[in-house]
């Protein structure tokens, strides 16, 4: 290993640097600070714990994704956590168990064996939002204009809204009997979008013709709701059990698009999430230029059982760092006020007054301060505030 080599970091493995970090940060307060605004409590879930509790009630995505390490003490196997969402479904469902609704926000760093995509970072800053023990229209929409609003917030330009239902994939599926090892083989499928491969797939594997069709019609539902009304009656002709979640992802659409009309919105339900613990409406946030979504989330009301408390829940997630960098977020800038190297008790408390106030003081030697707007100098037997000429 060469000097060289011994200083790279591993790839999608990033530091941050000055200014940056300290822009993520402010971003940081500002949206738990917002998110507080709205009733959510701040928790903070353990970056490590045993494995069996990380993955409960997930799919096989999240447990390849999450690093791996066996425990000394105990000899147990231990996950470095790389999603809140099912942790905070233990919150809920186990440590806190709150009689009536839960509110709960985080921001924390994840850790992913393999970056989510090849624009992603293997340690995002995870902030997000988990609404639990809500059912119904409201808590979807409160949830994600919770996200638009974060979005807004981040002064992120330009972002459009993608909203599925895993739920009417799941009637098809269950009306299809599709054998769970050629699940994955249709879910991949469906993530591609190609139509066509679909339709084979479904005329070679679904005897019951009904549910083959609705899996073609489904290949072809993205668009807005006024393109999509017809293929929606068709699609419930030939699958019922798709009504209900079809009627509330049309509700949960109109109530959405009313509260934020800027937020161009379409429909996608060949849209079917990564982790798999999504058991109904799920949504993206996409912006012109990256080719990811910013921010996602959805409902996923089986995970609190596994810890003992099955109810109602959804929330999202975005990378905290992606905000900062595709948002024009800019904390305000502190004035900077340079004091000389002199030890004076009278120095000394005038510039922890001026840093309780606010400003940025560096003790420094003149020549070294070329950022600063302001000095502290000796003048008439007293130090003063005097304003640095800008050359
Ligand atoms: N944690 C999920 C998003 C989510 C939050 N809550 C529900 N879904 C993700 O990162 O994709």
């Amino acid at each position: 290993m060469t000097l060289a080599d011994r200083w790279l970091l591993p790839d999608g493995i990033e530091e941050v640097l000055p200014p940056h970090a300290q822009q993520i940060e402010h971003l940081r307060r500002r949206l738990i600070d917002l998110m507080d605004g709205w009733g959510y409590d701040l928790v903070m879930p353990p970056v490590l714990e045993y494995l069996d509790s990380l993955l409960t009630g997930t799919g096989k995505d999240l447990d390849l994704r999450t690093f791996k390490v066996t425990d000394q003490l105990s000899g147990r196997l231990m996950g470095l956590s790389a999603d809140t969402t099912p942790q905070v479904a233990r919150i809920d469902a186990h440590s806190l168990a709150p009689e009536g609704i839960g509110r709960f926000c985080y921001c924390r760093t994840v850790f992913h064996t393999r970056a989510r995509s090849l624009l992603a970072s293997r340690t995002p800053t995870q902030i997000g939002a988990e609404l639990f023990g809500m059912a119904g229209v409201e808590a979807d929409v409160e949830v994600i204009s919770l996200m638009l609003t974060l979005l807004r917030a981040s002064k992120v330009a330009n972002v459009h809204l993608d909203l599925g239902n895993v739920g009417v994939y799941r009637a098809i599926a269950d009306q299809a009997a599709i054998a769970p090892e050629r699940e994955a083989e249709l879910f991949g499928l469906l993530k591609l979008k190609c139509a066509s491969d679909i339709d084979a797939w479904a005329e070679a594997n679904v005897a019951d013709k009904a549910a083959a069709d609705a899996l073609k019609v489904l290949a072809r539902l993205q668009g807005t709701v006024e393109q999509l009304t017809e293929r929606f009656e068709q699609l419930i002709a030939l699958v019922p059990a798709t009504a209900t979640e079809l009627n509330h992802l049309l509700d949960v659409t109109r109530r959405v698009a009313s509260r934020h009309p800027d937020v161009p919105t379409c429909l996608d339900l060949t849209e079917l999430r990564g982790y798999q613990y999504h058991t109904g409406l799920v949504f993206a946030a996409y912006v012109p230029g990256y080719g990811d979504a910013i921010a996602q989330g959805g409902r996923y009301d089986e995970t609190g059982k596994e810890f003992g408390r099955a109810r109602p829940a959804r929330g999202f997630s975005a990378d905290l760092r992606v905000l900062a960098r595709l948002g024009e977020f800019a904390p305000a800038a502190k004035p900077v006020v340079v004091a000389p190297e002199v030890e004076d008790p009278a120095l000394w408390t005038l510039v922890q007054q001026l840093r309780d106030q606010g400003m940025r003081v560096i003790t420094t030697r003149p020549q070294d301060s070329q950022q600063a707007q302001q000095a502290l100098q000796f003048i008439d037997g007293q130090w003063q505030l005097v304003e640095v000429p800008t050359v």
